[in-house]
């Protein structure tokens, strides 16, 4: 087997980069100016990540060249160790979805893969097997970060609970199943906009890496805590609206002063 990706995850710094690519921003031809830019991106930066996380819609929008240049740069990432998160919000009946598991976790062992939780259990579990077999990790979307998240997420059952909390219990449950060590190839995203939900999500999911997007163009601050992946992508990929490596490594070194400082300890009784 790969490195796991969790164990790689946990050991480095709490940072993520976003890759979100906009052609419009970039030279002639576009794709191969997105090809390098990141390719030396993913250098400048990859010290001072946890992992890239490349976003499937931007790629997709650019066609099947797209698509293939998003696999050259998965690829290029592993050459130099980075741990990869695909953020395609993947989820379908099983059989589908182990087709799904095959397309992103076999085919790129030790990487992760954002899933939605929507279809419900048997929808997941080819997730959950594809990333213990691959020494992957599975994303699952608990509370998103975007402002309408509340509308089904937040909806109380008839035991007054929010949907988003029963997702989390099902997630902490899955996680408990695929221990590796401290934390669980069962992970999850809560938004980085939405710091209450956060304390209570940590609590219900104890063993779960928790992704948390939304920092930077979203509003989201970053957040300090053991197994919480601060990701950013417009604010680190396009610092100042463009592409622009000294200032995107400026912008990390400034979040990991603030995400590495230690939290103030309570005052010891006299
Ligand atoms: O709850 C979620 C889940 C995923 N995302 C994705 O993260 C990035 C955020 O981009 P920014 O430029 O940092 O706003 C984007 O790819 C989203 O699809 C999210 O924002 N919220």
């Amino acid at each position: 087997m790969n490195s796991e990706f969790v164990e790689e995850v946990g050991a480095r710094p709490p940072l993520v980069l976003g890759v979100d690519p906009r052609p419009a921003l970039h030279g002639n031809p576009p794709l191969e100016s997105i090809r390098r830019y990141t390719l030396e991106l993913l250098e400048a930066l990859a010290p001072k990540l946890c992992a890239v996380k490349f976003q499937a819609a931007f790629f997709e929008a650019l066609g099947a060249p797209g698509f293939a240049l998003m696999h050259q740069l998965i690829s290029g990432a592993r050459v130099i160790s980075l741990p990869v998160i695909i953020d395609a919000k993947r989820g379908d009946i099983g059989s589908t979805a182990e087709a799904y598991a095959r397309a992103y976790l076999e085919a790129y062992p030790g990487s992760a893969l954002t899933v939605n939780p929507y279809l419900g259990s048997d929808a997941l579990e080819p997730f959950f097997q594809a990333a213990q077999q691959s020494g992957g990790a599975v994303f699952v979307l608990v509370k998103t970060s975007n402002p309408g998240s509340g509308l089904f997420q937040d909806v109380q059952g008839s035991d007054g609970k929010p949907l988003y909390r029963r997702v989390a219990e099902y997630v902490a449950a899955q996680a408990e199943a695929q221990r590796v060590g401290q934390w669980s190839r069962v992970a999850a995203v809560v938004g980085a906009t939405y710091p209450t939900h956060l304390e209570e999500l940590r609590g219900l999911m104890p063993h779960s890496l928790l992704l948390l997007p939304g920092l930077g163009a979203q509003g989201g601050t970053p957040v300090r805590g053991a197994g919480l992946l601060n990701a950013a992508s417009r604010a680190l990929y396009y610092p100042g609206g463009q592409p622009d490596i000294p200032r995107a490594v400026q912008q990390a070194e400034a979040y990991l002063q603030e995400l590495q400082t230690p939290l103030p300890q309570p005052d010891l009784p006299q």
